[in-house]
Protein backbone atom coordinates (compact mmCIF):
# COMPACT_ATOMS: atom_id res chain seq x y z
CA UNK A 1 0.00 0.00 0.00
CA UNK A 2 1.54 2.96 -0.69
CA UNK A 3 1.10 5.53 1.91
CA UNK A 4 0.08 9.32 1.46
CA UNK A 5 1.29 12.23 4.06
CA UNK A 6 -0.87 14.71 3.89
CA UNK A 7 0.46 18.07 5.01
CA UNK A 8 -2.04 21.24 5.59
CA UNK A 9 0.10 23.51 7.26
CA UNK A 10 2.75 25.02 5.59
CA UNK A 11 4.11 27.66 6.95
CA UNK A 12 8.08 28.59 5.78
CA UNK A 13 9.58 26.62 8.97
CA UNK A 14 7.55 23.81 8.35
CA UNK A 15 9.01 23.90 5.03
CA UNK A 16 12.81 24.09 5.95
CA UNK A 17 12.67 21.84 8.91
CA UNK A 18 10.97 19.11 6.64
CA UNK A 19 14.52 18.03 4.95
CA UNK A 20 16.16 17.63 8.06
CA UNK A 21 13.09 15.67 9.87
CA UNK A 22 13.94 12.03 10.86
CA UNK A 23 11.63 9.73 9.58
CA UNK A 24 12.79 6.18 10.31
CA UNK A 25 12.01 5.27 13.98
CA UNK A 26 15.99 4.71 14.10
CA UNK A 27 16.71 7.81 13.16
CA UNK A 28 14.76 9.33 15.62
CA UNK A 29 17.05 9.88 18.78
CA UNK A 30 16.44 10.22 21.96
CA UNK A 31 12.88 9.99 24.15
CA UNK A 32 14.10 6.39 24.94
CA UNK A 33 11.05 5.98 27.69
CA UNK A 34 8.53 6.89 24.98
CA UNK A 35 10.17 5.20 22.08
CA UNK A 36 10.23 1.76 24.43
CA UNK A 37 6.65 1.69 25.27
CA UNK A 38 5.29 3.11 22.21
CA UNK A 39 7.06 0.46 20.42
CA UNK A 40 5.42 -2.22 22.74
CA UNK A 41 2.19 -0.65 21.58
CA UNK A 42 2.94 -0.81 17.73
CA UNK A 43 3.93 -4.17 17.93
CA UNK A 44 0.51 -5.14 19.93
CA UNK A 45 -1.67 -3.45 17.87
CA UNK A 46 -0.26 -4.22 14.93
CA UNK A 47 -0.06 -8.00 15.58
CA UNK A 48 -4.01 -8.03 16.98
CA UNK A 49 -4.62 -6.01 13.19
CA UNK A 50 -5.90 -3.29 15.27
CA UNK A 51 -5.62 0.44 14.94
CA UNK A 52 -3.31 2.00 17.57
CA UNK A 53 -5.19 3.63 20.48
CA UNK A 54 -5.43 7.48 20.43
CA UNK A 55 -2.18 8.93 21.34
CA UNK A 56 -0.57 12.39 23.02
CA UNK A 57 2.12 13.86 23.02
CA UNK A 58 2.57 17.01 24.94
CA UNK A 59 5.49 19.41 25.72
CA UNK A 60 7.43 22.51 24.96
CA UNK A 61 8.02 23.32 21.42
CA UNK A 62 10.57 21.80 18.82
CA UNK A 63 11.22 18.63 21.08
CA UNK A 64 9.82 16.21 18.04
CA UNK A 65 5.93 15.38 18.67
CA UNK A 66 5.09 16.37 14.67
CA UNK A 67 8.36 14.09 13.71
CA UNK A 68 7.31 11.55 16.27
CA UNK A 69 3.73 11.19 14.81
CA UNK A 70 5.20 11.04 11.19
CA UNK A 71 7.06 8.19 12.47
CA UNK A 72 4.89 6.10 13.91
CA UNK A 73 2.40 6.16 10.60
CA UNK A 74 6.16 5.19 9.02
CA UNK A 75 6.50 2.88 10.82
CA UNK A 76 2.89 1.40 11.28
CA UNK A 77 3.18 1.80 7.52
CA UNK A 78 -0.52 4.10 7.32
CA UNK A 79 -2.08 6.64 5.83
CA UNK A 80 -1.64 10.15 7.83
CA UNK A 81 -3.72 13.55 7.75
CA UNK A 82 -1.99 16.24 9.20
CA UNK A 83 -4.02 19.62 11.09
CA UNK A 84 -3.90 21.49 13.26
CA UNK A 85 -7.05 22.94 15.46
CA UNK A 86 -6.88 26.30 14.28
CA UNK A 87 -7.98 25.07 10.84
CA UNK A 88 -10.90 23.13 12.36
CA UNK A 89 -13.23 26.04 12.41
CA UNK A 90 -16.50 24.69 12.49
CA UNK A 91 -18.08 20.80 13.68
CA UNK A 92 -18.61 20.11 9.99
CA UNK A 93 -14.84 20.76 8.89
CA UNK A 94 -13.87 18.27 11.08
CA UNK A 95 -16.95 15.92 9.87
CA UNK A 96 -15.35 16.41 6.84
CA UNK A 97 -12.09 14.97 8.16
CA UNK A 98 -13.25 12.26 9.83
CA UNK A 99 -15.81 10.91 7.15
CA UNK A 100 -12.76 10.93 4.38
CA UNK A 101 -10.49 8.50 6.95
CA UNK A 102 -9.75 4.97 6.20
CA UNK A 103 -9.32 1.92 8.70
CA UNK A 104 -6.29 2.14 10.32
CA UNK A 105 -5.52 5.56 9.00
CA UNK A 106 -3.67 8.37 11.63
CA UNK A 107 -5.07 11.51 12.20
CA UNK A 108 -2.67 14.49 13.48
CA UNK A 109 -4.08 17.22 15.05
CA UNK A 110 -1.51 19.77 16.22
CA UNK A 111 -2.31 22.53 19.04
CA UNK A 112 -5.38 20.47 19.78
CA UNK A 113 -5.82 22.62 23.49
CA UNK A 114 -7.08 24.81 20.88
CA UNK A 115 -10.62 22.99 19.32
CA UNK A 116 -13.76 25.14 19.68
CA UNK A 117 -15.67 23.45 22.54
CA UNK A 118 -17.93 22.97 19.57
CA UNK A 119 -15.50 20.66 17.92
CA UNK A 120 -14.10 19.04 21.11
CA UNK A 121 -18.16 17.87 21.22
CA UNK A 122 -18.35 16.08 17.98
CA UNK A 123 -14.67 14.59 18.82
CA UNK A 124 -15.74 12.44 21.41
CA UNK A 125 -18.15 10.54 20.31
CA UNK A 126 -15.67 9.57 17.45
CA UNK A 127 -12.86 8.83 19.08
CA UNK A 128 -14.64 6.79 21.72
CA UNK A 129 -17.39 4.87 19.58
CA UNK A 130 -15.98 5.86 16.05
CA UNK A 131 -19.22 7.59 15.67
CA UNK A 132 -20.43 10.84 13.91
CA UNK A 133 -22.93 12.48 15.58
CA UNK A 134 -24.52 14.72 13.43
CA UNK A 135 -27.47 17.28 13.90
CA UNK A 136 -29.44 18.32 11.45
CA UNK A 137 -32.37 21.24 11.36
CA UNK A 138 -32.51 22.90 14.28
CA UNK A 139 -35.23 23.67 17.04
CA UNK A 140 -38.08 20.92 17.59
CA UNK A 141 -37.57 19.38 14.25
CA UNK A 142 -33.72 18.77 14.75
CA UNK A 143 -32.79 15.22 14.36
CA UNK A 144 -29.72 13.53 15.26
CA UNK A 145 -27.93 11.47 12.10
CA UNK A 146 -25.29 8.92 13.38
CA UNK A 147 -22.78 7.77 10.86
CA UNK A 148 -20.28 4.96 11.77
CA UNK A 149 -16.68 5.87 10.80
CA UNK A 150 -13.64 3.67 10.40
CA UNK A 151 -11.68 2.73 13.15
CA UNK A 152 -8.54 5.55 13.10
CA UNK A 153 -5.67 6.62 15.61
CA UNK A 154 -5.92 10.40 16.83
CA UNK A 155 -2.41 11.71 17.23
CA UNK A 156 -2.60 14.88 19.11
CA UNK A 157 -0.20 17.07 20.33
CA UNK A 158 -0.21 20.33 22.65
CA UNK A 159 2.46 22.45 24.20
CA UNK A 160 -0.34 23.64 26.61
CA UNK A 161 -1.34 20.80 28.27
CA UNK A 162 -2.99 22.35 31.15
CA UNK A 163 -5.38 23.99 28.17
CA UNK A 164 -6.94 20.61 27.28
CA UNK A 165 -9.96 20.08 28.77
CA UNK A 166 -10.69 16.63 31.32
CA UNK A 167 -12.79 14.81 29.60
CA UNK A 168 -10.72 15.61 26.04
CA UNK A 169 -7.15 13.99 27.80
CA UNK A 170 -8.86 11.10 28.98
CA UNK A 171 -9.94 9.83 25.96
CA UNK A 172 -6.71 9.21 24.52
CA UNK A 173 -4.85 5.60 25.58
CA UNK A 174 -1.87 7.08 26.13
CA UNK A 175 -0.18 9.74 27.05
CA UNK A 176 3.46 11.50 26.74
CA UNK A 177 5.38 14.10 28.24
CA UNK A 178 8.32 14.66 26.09
CA UNK A 179 11.60 15.25 27.73
CA UNK A 180 14.47 17.81 26.85
CA UNK A 181 17.37 16.51 24.72
CA UNK A 182 20.66 15.93 26.89
CA UNK A 183 23.87 17.33 25.26
CA UNK A 184 24.42 14.01 23.81
CA UNK A 185 21.59 13.52 22.28
CA UNK A 186 21.60 16.65 20.74
CA UNK A 187 25.03 15.72 19.05
CA UNK A 188 23.88 12.91 17.05
CA UNK A 189 20.78 14.70 16.20
CA UNK A 190 23.43 17.45 14.88
CA UNK A 191 25.57 15.23 13.28
CA UNK A 192 23.37 13.10 11.35
CA UNK A 193 21.51 16.94 10.14
CA UNK A 194 24.99 17.88 9.18
CA UNK A 195 25.76 14.64 6.93
CA UNK A 196 22.12 15.61 5.28
CA UNK A 197 23.51 19.00 4.60
CA UNK A 198 26.08 17.64 2.92
CA UNK A 199 29.10 18.86 5.37
CA UNK A 200 31.65 17.28 7.89
CA UNK A 201 31.36 18.25 11.57
CA UNK A 202 33.75 18.23 14.07
CA UNK A 203 32.56 16.54 17.41
CA UNK A 204 33.65 19.86 19.36
CA UNK A 205 31.51 21.76 17.65
CA UNK A 206 28.47 19.63 17.29
CA UNK A 207 29.21 19.81 21.03
CA UNK A 208 29.74 23.69 21.03
CA UNK A 209 25.87 23.88 19.14
CA UNK A 210 24.35 20.91 21.26
CA UNK A 211 25.08 23.10 24.85
CA UNK A 212 23.71 26.37 22.97
CA UNK A 213 20.62 24.65 22.05
CA UNK A 214 18.16 24.85 24.84
CA UNK A 215 18.03 21.22 25.50
CA UNK A 216 15.65 21.12 21.60
CA UNK A 217 16.11 19.57 18.47
CA UNK A 218 14.55 22.61 17.09
CA UNK A 219 17.00 24.97 18.27
CA UNK A 220 19.85 22.70 17.56
CA UNK A 221 19.22 22.45 13.74
CA UNK A 222 18.52 26.24 13.36
CA UNK A 223 22.06 26.77 14.97
CA UNK A 224 23.81 24.57 12.79
CA UNK A 225 22.38 25.73 9.93
CA UNK A 226 23.86 29.47 10.83
CA UNK A 227 26.75 27.71 11.51
CA UNK A 228 27.32 26.46 8.54
CA UNK A 229 26.90 29.77 6.74
CA UNK A 230 29.74 30.64 8.32
CA UNK A 231 31.79 27.81 7.66
CA UNK A 232 30.50 27.94 3.23
CA UNK A 233 31.67 31.47 3.63
CA UNK A 234 35.13 30.77 5.11
CA UNK A 235 35.21 27.62 2.43
CA UNK A 236 35.54 25.00 5.15
CA UNK A 237 34.37 21.97 4.04
CA UNK A 238 34.00 20.88 8.14
CA UNK A 239 32.59 22.76 10.31
CA UNK A 240 35.24 23.18 13.12
CA UNK A 241 35.35 24.17 16.98
CA UNK A 242 36.34 27.21 16.54
CA UNK A 243 34.40 27.95 13.67
CA UNK A 244 31.38 27.24 15.54
CA UNK A 245 32.48 29.45 18.60
CA UNK A 246 32.78 32.31 16.55
CA UNK A 247 29.56 31.77 14.58
CA UNK A 248 27.49 31.44 18.06
CA UNK A 249 29.10 33.97 19.92
CA UNK A 250 28.19 36.26 16.56
CA UNK A 251 24.94 35.38 16.27
CA UNK A 252 24.56 36.38 20.08
CA UNK A 253 23.59 32.53 21.19
CA UNK A 254 24.23 32.51 25.08
CA UNK A 255 26.59 29.92 26.19
CA UNK A 256 23.81 27.95 28.01
CA UNK A 257 21.37 28.73 25.08
CA UNK A 258 18.74 31.02 26.45
CA UNK A 259 16.56 33.20 24.13
CA UNK A 260 15.26 36.31 24.92
CA UNK A 261 12.33 35.68 27.01
CA UNK A 262 14.56 33.40 29.74
CA UNK A 263 17.02 36.40 30.27
CA UNK A 264 14.20 38.31 30.39
CA UNK A 265 12.21 36.18 32.96
CA UNK A 266 15.49 35.55 34.94
CA UNK A 267 16.17 39.26 35.24
CA UNK A 268 12.98 39.76 36.11
CA UNK A 269 12.88 37.12 39.54
CA UNK A 270 16.90 38.59 40.23
CA UNK A 271 15.42 42.15 40.42
CA UNK A 272 13.42 40.62 43.15
CA UNK A 273 16.54 40.61 45.11
CA UNK A 274 15.61 36.45 46.47
CA UNK A 275 12.10 37.15 46.90
CA UNK A 276 9.19 34.75 45.54
CA UNK A 277 7.34 36.43 42.47
CA UNK A 278 4.06 35.11 41.66
CA UNK A 279 3.01 33.62 38.46
CA UNK A 280 0.24 36.21 37.65
CA UNK A 281 3.20 39.29 38.48
CA UNK A 282 5.97 37.62 36.09
CA UNK A 283 3.07 37.41 33.47
CA UNK A 284 2.06 40.81 34.06
CA UNK A 285 5.30 42.39 34.16
CA UNK A 286 6.50 40.22 30.43
CA UNK A 287 3.40 41.03 29.17
CA UNK A 288 3.09 37.14 28.60
CA UNK A 289 0.18 35.03 29.49
CA UNK A 290 0.31 32.94 32.72
CA UNK A 291 -0.05 29.36 30.73
CA UNK A 292 2.50 30.25 28.17
CA UNK A 293 5.32 30.98 30.88
CA UNK A 294 4.36 27.93 32.58
CA UNK A 295 4.04 25.58 29.44
CA UNK A 296 6.53 26.67 27.62
CA UNK A 297 9.19 29.49 29.00
CA UNK A 298 9.61 27.51 32.55
CA UNK A 299 9.98 23.72 31.41
CA UNK A 300 13.81 24.14 30.73
CA UNK A 301 14.41 26.54 33.41
CA UNK A 302 13.17 24.08 35.80
CA UNK A 303 14.22 21.25 34.57
CA UNK A 304 18.06 22.85 34.41
CA UNK A 305 18.12 24.18 38.22
CA UNK A 306 17.76 27.94 36.97
CA UNK A 307 14.41 28.46 38.29
CA UNK A 308 12.40 27.10 41.34
CA UNK A 309 9.16 26.59 42.47
CA UNK A 310 8.05 27.66 46.03
CA UNK A 311 4.95 27.92 47.66
CA UNK A 312 5.26 31.43 47.28
CA UNK A 313 6.27 32.01 43.54
CA UNK A 314 8.91 31.78 41.63
CA UNK A 315 12.66 32.32 42.71
CA UNK A 316 16.04 32.26 40.87
CA UNK A 317 18.67 30.00 42.14
CA UNK A 318 22.10 30.29 43.00
CA UNK A 319 23.07 29.05 39.51
CA UNK A 320 21.51 32.06 37.91
CA UNK A 321 22.84 34.74 39.88
CA UNK A 322 26.38 33.13 39.55
CA UNK A 323 25.91 32.58 35.58
CA UNK A 324 24.02 35.91 35.13
CA UNK A 325 26.66 38.03 37.12
CA UNK A 326 24.24 39.26 39.20
CA UNK A 327 25.50 39.57 42.50
CA UNK A 328 24.01 37.21 45.09
CA UNK A 329 20.58 36.80 46.09
CA UNK A 330 19.18 39.18 49.36
CA UNK A 331 16.88 37.22 51.15
CA UNK A 332 18.55 34.27 52.86
CA UNK A 333 16.49 31.81 50.83
CA UNK A 334 18.84 29.27 49.91
CA UNK A 335 20.68 28.89 53.57
N1 LIG B 1 14.36 12.94 18.30
C1 LIG B 1 14.73 13.62 17.22
N2 LIG B 1 15.71 13.17 16.42
C2 LIG B 1 16.09 13.88 15.35
N3 LIG B 1 15.53 15.06 14.98
C3 LIG B 1 14.55 15.54 15.73
C4 LIG B 1 14.09 14.85 16.87
N4 LIG B 1 13.10 15.55 17.43
C5 LIG B 1 12.92 16.64 16.67
N5 LIG B 1 13.80 16.65 15.64
C6 LIG B 1 13.92 17.71 14.65
O1 LIG B 1 13.53 18.93 15.27
C7 LIG B 1 12.61 19.65 14.48
C8 LIG B 1 11.41 20.03 15.33
O2 LIG B 1 10.66 18.89 15.67
P1 LIG B 1 9.06 18.87 15.64
O3 LIG B 1 8.55 19.76 14.57
O4 LIG B 1 8.66 17.45 15.59
O5 LIG B 1 8.75 19.49 17.06
P2 LIG B 1 7.33 19.71 17.78
O6 LIG B 1 7.46 19.13 19.14
O7 LIG B 1 6.26 19.19 16.91
O8 LIG B 1 7.25 21.27 17.90
P3 LIG B 1 5.92 22.22 18.00
O9 LIG B 1 5.41 22.12 19.40
O10 LIG B 1 6.45 23.60 17.74
O11 LIG B 1 4.96 21.75 16.97
C9 LIG B 1 12.26 18.75 13.30
O12 LIG B 1 12.77 19.35 12.14
C10 LIG B 1 12.99 17.46 13.50
O13 LIG B 1 13.77 17.22 12.37
MG1 LIG C 1 4.80 20.20 15.87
Amino acid sequence: MERIVEIEKFNAEEVTETSLRPSAWNDYIGQEQIKKNLGVFIEASSKRGEALDHVLFYGPPGLGKTTLALIIANEMGSNIKVTAAPMIEKSGDLAAILTNLEEGDILFIDEIHRLSPAVEEILYPSMEDFRLDIIIGSGPAAQTVKIDLPRFTLIGATTRAGMLSNPLRDRFGMNFRMQFYTPDELCSIITQAAIKLGKNIDKDAANEIAKRSRGTPRIALRLLKRVRDFADVANESTILHERSRYALDQLGINANGFDEMDIRLLKLLMEAKGRAMGLSTIAAALSEDEGTIEDVLEPYLLANGYLERTARGRVATPKTYELLKFGTPQIGLFE
